[in-house]
C-alpha cells in the first residue's frame, strides 16, 4: 500500500465526460509516493497538444478502449524531480525533467529493440489510461524521463516533449537533405511552427501551409513561402501552387493536420523521390487514396512519424539548447483547458498554449 506524502496536494485536470465534451474540471488529490522504479516529478508547465483534444473526445481511431472519466491528460510537462521511488538514483533529485507522450516502455519487445518505443507493445501513453501532466505532481517511470538542457527556457522546452520531436523526427525519417524544400501543412499550429524551424535548422526551405491569418506568424517563424489554403476549392490547384513555388515539387511533405484534403494537397505536391510524412491525425482515411501510377512512376514515399524515442528527443533538445528553435507560446491557467481545446478546434491558436501549473 503506498502511502500519500504528507502535507501536498495536487491540483490536476480531469476530463468530466469524455467521447462527449470537451468539459473540465480542475480538482485536488493527494500526492502519492512513487514506487520502485519512479520519480515524482513537481511539473511547472504542460503543453497542450491537439492529440490531447482527440483523447478527449475518443476521436482517434484505433484507441482499444475509450478514455475513462476522471482521466488526467496531458504529454507534454516538464518539471523537477522531488522524490525517488525505492532503488532509483537518477535523474537526481532536484533536476529538470520533461514527460512525453511515451509514459513508459518496455524496452525489451521487438518493436522496442527497432527503436520504435511509441510502438511498445506495452506502452503506456501519458494522459490516456496512464495518468498525465496537467496536475501539478506526476508519477513518472525514472528511466523514461528526459533530462532537460540547463540553458533552455522551461516552458518553452514543454512542448518539444511531443509536438517537437515529432516534427524533427519526421524530418529524420523522410531524409531531409540541405536546400530541400519542404512543404509544412498546418504550419501555425504547435506541430507546424516547430516544423518550420527544425527544417530550417536542417538546411531546408520551407513552404508553409495554413488559413490566410497565420500568414505573418509562419513568416516569423522563417517559412520561405506561405500559401493560405482557404483560398482554394481544388486540391491540385495547391499542388500545383506548391510545385510553382519550389520549381517541381517539394521533396518532403509534412502533413501536421488531422484534414483529409491536406493529405491529398500534401501528397500531390511532391517532386520525383519525394516523401509524404503522415503525422496529423486524419479524420477519415478512407478519402486519401493516393494515385499510385504517380507513386510508381515517380518513385514517392509514403511514410509516418508517430513521435520519437529517447534519441529522437535528446537530438531535438540539442537543437533547441543550442539556440535553433524557440517554441513561440502563450501561457493560460489550468482552469482555462476547456476554452484552450475550443481554441485549437477553431484553429486560432497560433504555435503553442502552454498551461502554467502553479496559477489556477
Ligand atoms: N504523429 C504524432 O506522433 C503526432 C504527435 C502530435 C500531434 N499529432 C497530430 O498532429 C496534428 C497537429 O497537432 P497540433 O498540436 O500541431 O495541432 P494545432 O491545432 O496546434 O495545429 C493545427 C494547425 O493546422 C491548421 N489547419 C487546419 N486545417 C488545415 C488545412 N486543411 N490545411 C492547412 N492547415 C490546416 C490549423 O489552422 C492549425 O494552425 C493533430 O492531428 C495531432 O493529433 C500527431
Ligand atoms: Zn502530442
Ligand atoms: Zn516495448
Amino acid at each position: 500500500m503506498v502511502e500519500p506524502l504528507q502535507g501536498l496536494t495536487n491540483r490536476a485536470i480531469i476530463y468530466s465526460a469524455p467521447g462527449e465534451s470537451l468539459e473540465t474540471a480542475v480538482v485536488s488529490l493527494p500526492v502519492q509516493q512513487p514506487a520502485e522504479g519512479e520519480v515524482l516529478v513537481k511539473l511547472y508547465y504542460s503543453g497542450v497538444c491537439h492529440t490531447d483534444v482527440s483523447f478527449c473526445m475518443n476521436a482517434l481511431p484505433g484507441l482499444q478502449v475509450p478514455t475513462p472519466k476522471g482521466q488526467i491528460g496531458g504529454h507534454e510537462g516538464v518539471g523537477t524531480v522531488i522524490a525517488h521511488g525505492p532503488g532509483v538514483t537518477s535523474p537526481p533529485i532536484g533536476s529538470h525533467v520533461g514527460i512525453k507522450y511515451v509514459a513508459d516502455a518496455c524496452l525489451t519487445c521487438d518493436n522496442c529493440i527497432e527503436g520504435a518505443e511509441a510502438s511498445c507493445l506495452n506502452l503506456k501513453i501519458s494522459g490516456y489510461l496512464t495518468p498525465g501532466t496537467f496536475q501539478q505532481y506526476c508519477i513518472a517511470t525514472a528511466r523514461y524521463v528526459t533530462p532537460i538542457p540547463d540553458n533552455l527556457d522551461l516552458a518553452a522546452a514543454a512542448p518539444l516533449m511531443c509536438g517537437g520531436v515529432t516534427v524533427y523526427t519526421a524530418l529524420r525519417k523522410a531524409g531531409l537533405r540541405p536546400g530541400d524544400w519542404v512543404a509544412i501543412f498546418g504550419a501555425g499550429g504547435g506541430l507546424g511552427h516547430l516544423g518550420i524551424q527544425y527544417a530550417k535548422a536542417m538546411g531546408g526551405r520551407v513552404i508553409a501551409l495554413d488559413v490566410g491569418s497565420k500568414k505573418d506568424f509562419c513568416f516569423s517563424q522563417a517559412a520561405d513561402e506561405f500559401i493560405d489554403v482557404t483560398q482554394f476549392d481544388v486540391d491540385e490547384d495547391v499542388a500545383a501552387k506548391i510545385k510553382l513555388l519550389s520549381n517541381g515539387g517539394v521533396r518532403t511533405s509534412l502533413q501536421c493536420t488531422s484534414s483529409s484534403k491536406a493529405y491529398t494537397q500534401a501528397f500531390s505536391s511532391l517532386c520525383f523521390r519525394g516523401t509524404l510524412v503522415c503525422i496529423g491525425v486524419p479524420q477519415n482515411p478512407l478519402s486519401f487514396a493516393p494515385n499510385l501510377s504517380a507513386m510508381v512512376g515517380q518513385e514517392l514515399r509514403i511514410i509516418s512519424a508517430k513521435t520519437g524515442n529517447r534519441v529522437d528527443v535528446k537530438e531535438c533538445l540539442s537543437l533547441a539548447a543550442r539556440g535553433f528553435i524557440k517554441c513561440h507560446y502563450q501561457i493560460r491557467k489550468m482552469n482555462e483547458l476547456t476554452n484552450v481545446f475550443k481554441d485549437m478546434q477553431a484553429g486560432l491558436i497560433e504555435g503553442r498554449v502552454i498551461l502554467d501549473l502553479e496559477g489556477v
